[in-house]
C-alpha cells in the first residue's frame, strides 16, 4: 500500500524498499505487489536503502523500527513510524533519536482515526461525570500486540482529559468474579479475526443512555497516504518528537 501511495503520490520519490537479508522478495521490483515497475530493487541492505532516502518510513515490529531507527539517526533521516507495541523502553528511545532527527510517531495515520481523537476530548469533557468509558476495537487475526496502538492512544486521550493516569486507570479485559465496575476505570476489549482492518469504539455508558464514537477503516490506504503526508511535513525540519495531531495541525 506504501509503494502504490508512493507511486501515484506527485513530489514523492520510492527511493528505496528493504527488507530482512535474506528474504524471497530482496531483488525483486519494489513495484511489483503494486502491479508496477519501479526499477527500485527490494534490498537486504537497510543502512545501504536508508542512506540513499530522505525519510524511513516503518511499519514493521518494534525491535526493526528500533535498528531502523538507530541508522536513521546515524545517517541524519527523518522517520515516520508506524509500528505499535512498543513499551516504555521503546518508547524512550524513540524520544531520544528524536532529539538529534525528526520523527512523526503515530499508532495511526489516517486522518479520520485523528479526527476522532480530536472528537473524544469534548466527548470526554461533556461526560466527565456519571459515564464508564470503555474502549473496543477489533482487528485482523494476524496482529499481534494488544490492545491496538490506537485504542491505546484512544484511552490516553480520554484518561488525560479526565484528568486520570492510564496506566493507573486502564483495565485489560475482565474474567471471573470481578467485582462491580470500579468508576474511574477504563475498559479494554480487543477482538481478532479474520479480516478486519480496524475498528475502534469508545463508549460511554451512562445511566438511561449510551454514547459510540466509532471509526471503522474500509482499506489501508489511509495509513499509507498519511504516512507519506507526514514525510512531507518532516521535510526541512531539523530535530523533534511530532505525531500525526501535529502534522494534521490539530494541536
Ligand atoms: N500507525 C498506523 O497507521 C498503522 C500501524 N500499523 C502497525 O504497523 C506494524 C506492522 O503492521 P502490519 O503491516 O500489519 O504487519 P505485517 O506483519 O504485515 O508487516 C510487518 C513487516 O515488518 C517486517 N518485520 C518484522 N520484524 C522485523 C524486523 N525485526 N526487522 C525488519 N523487518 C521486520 C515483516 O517481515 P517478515 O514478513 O519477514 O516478518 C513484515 O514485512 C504493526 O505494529 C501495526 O500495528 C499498521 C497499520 C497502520
Ligand atoms: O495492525 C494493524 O492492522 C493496525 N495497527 C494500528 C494499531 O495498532 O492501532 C493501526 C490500525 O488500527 C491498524
Amino acid at each position: 500500500m506504501l509503494i502504490e501511495a508512493a507511486l501515484k503520490e506527485e513530489g514523492i520519490v520510492l527511493a528505496a524498499a528493504f527488507d530482512r537479508p535474506g528474504t524471497a522478495f530482496v531483488g525483486r521490483d519494489a513495484g511489483e505487489f503494486a502491479g508496477s515497475v519501479t526499477g527500485v530493487l527490494i534490498t537486504g541492505d537497510a543502512r545501504q536503502a536508508i542512506a540513499s532516502a530522505d525519510c524511513l518510513i516503518d511499519f514493521t515490529r518494534p525491535e526493526g523500527t528500533l535498528e531502523h531507527l538507530a541508522l536513521a539517526r546515524e545517517l541524519g533521516k527523518a522517520a515516520v513510524i508506524g509500528t505499535t507495541g512498543f513499551d516504555a523502553a521503546g518508547k524512550a528511545a524513540i524520544a531520544r533519536a528524536a532529539e538529534e532527527i525528526p520523527v512523526v510517531f503515530a499508532p495511526n495515520m489516517a486522518v479520520g482515526v485523528n479526527a476522532v481523537f480530536k472528537l473524544l476530548e469534548v466527548a470526554a469533557r461533556i461526560l466527565s461525570e456519571g459515564y464508564d468509558v470503555e474502549v473496543i476495537e477489533a482487528h485482523h487475526r494476524f496482529k499481534v500486540d494488544a490492545p491496538s496502538g490506537t485504542a491505546l492512544r484512544m484511552g490516553e486521550v480520554v484518561a488525560r482529559q479526565l484528568g486520570r493516569d492510564l496506566d493507573q486507570c486502564a483495565i485489560y479485559g475482565r474474567e471471573g468474579v470481578t467485582g462491580e465496575r470500579k468508576a474511574e476505570t477504563i475498559g479494554f476489549s480487543t477482538i481478532r479475526g479474520g479480516d478486519v482492518v480496524g475498528d475502534h469504539t469508545v463508549l460511554f455508558a451512562g445511566i438511561g443512555e449510551r454514547i459510540e464514537i466509532t471509526h471503522k477503516s474500509a482499506s489501508r490506504m489511509p495509513y499509507a497516504t498519511g504516512s507519506l503526508r507526514a514525510a512531507r511535513f518532516l521535510q526541512g525540519r531539523s530535530a523533534g518528537l511530532f505525531d500525526m495531531q501535529d502534522v494534521l495541525g490539530l494541536k
